[in-house]
């Protein structure tokens, strides 16, 4: 069913939340017109300030994040968390939600027209406006992140399944194009950047050891790595064919618990991974089971297949010497 005034095919999402998913499917739809158009419109990857974080934040970064905060306003929200604000802000009085917002990821790839995204996270909303969000991510109703790459395309869940739609050119409208999507099983190809190799600790390094050392390591086979540095986009190829994904705490000085945030990039994209029938960690423990303890936490990050995953946590299990040990001590790991 396609409701006339509606920016996404409505028929797979519950009656209660299709006014704010409709208000997020027509700011993608917005700005992927505004990407799309790139230097021919406004610009869009220029500093314009820091976020909480300490992050630079580009000017699609501030358009993206002040377009939901407007279009979310009157469709129930009752608190607005974005990984561009310092609080949690009120929107909707009465509202009956509140609405987690990685308004623009992967702004380092604004200017160089690789792939972006946008992640967002929905929980029933409680009158205090943290503790709307500063609970187990397994709490969430529903999650999603929209991918503005060659194609612009929005994936959501509502804790059954994980539905995918295509933006058409054609009618301007997300499209449904399959109502069940799953991680497939198989694939060799792991996705970390390699550059903080240096910095990781002893099992992160073993486990990648093990992998680079291909068809001549205790793995027993080649493997393939990709790095975009957009998660929207590492997570729709993982959606897509398979792997796993790793940002994990390094000893660099703010990296202790990595970089991702929990509450606007980890807790919606494990729900989502998982709802595909993979798995989310933070290397040892399942995202869905965390609470973020403060509103722009970071945390580790490790999402894929679920044999994957269950394999990094073993490596973390390992006792020190035998992460140490050349790679013929880890025969266990073989395959
Ligand atoms: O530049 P790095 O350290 O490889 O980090 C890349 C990661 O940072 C992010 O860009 C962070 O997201 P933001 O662009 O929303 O800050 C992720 O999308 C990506 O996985
Ligand atoms: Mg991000
Ligand atoms: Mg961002």
């Amino acid at each position: 069913m396609l409701d006339k005034a509606s920016s996404i095919e409505t028929r797979e999402i519950p009656e209660g939340l299709r006014a704010p998913i409709d208000a997020l499917a027509r700011v993608a739809r917005n700005l992927s017109f505004t990407i799309r158009r790139g230097a021919l419109g406004q610009s869009l990857g220029h500093e314009v300030g820091e976020n909480t974080d300490g992050d630079a934040q580009k000017a699609l970064d501030v358009l993206a994040d002040e377009a939901f905060a407007r279009a979310l306003s009157g469709t129930g929200v009752r608190w607005y968390a974005s990984e561009e604000r310092d609080t949690v802000e009120p929107m909707d009085a009465d509202g009956r939600f509140v609405v987690a917002i990685d308004p623009l990821d992967g702004s380092s790839n604004i200017d160089v027209n690789v792939s972006i995204g946008t992640i967002f996270s929905i929980y029933d909303a409680k009158d205090d406006a943290e503790a709307s969000v500063l609970r187990p991510a397994s709490e969430q109703i529903a999650a999603g992140y929209v991918i503005y790459g060659p194609q612009c395309q929005m994936m959501l869940t509502f804790g059954a399944g994980v539905q995918q739609y295509v933006l058409d050119p054609e009618s301007d409208t997300f499209r449904l194009v399959d109502a069940a999507r799953t991680i497939p099983e198989g694939s060799s190809e792991f996705a970390i950047n390699a550059s903080n190799y240096r910095h990781w600790s002893k099992p992160i390094r073993a486990y990648i050891d093990d992998c680079l050392a291909g068809i001549d390591g205790p793995r027993g086979k080649n493997f393939n790595m990709r790095w975009v540095a957009s998660l929207v986009a590492e997570t729709h190829r993982i959606l897509s064919r398979g792997g796993i994904f790793l940002y994990p705490s390094d000893d660099r000085s703010g990296y202790e618990r990595g970089r991702l945030r929990m509450v606007y990039e980890c807790a919606p994209i494990a729900f989502l991974i998982e709802q595909a029938g993979g798995a989310a960690t933070d290397s040892c423990d399942p995202i869905m089971g965390k609470a973020a303890s403060e509103l722009h936490a970071r945390t580790p990050f490790v999402f894929g297949t679920r044999e994957k995953v269950a394999r990094v946590t073993a490596y973390n299990d390992l006792p020190d010497q035998e992460v140490s040990a050349l790679f013929g001590a880890r025969g266990l790991f073989r395959a």
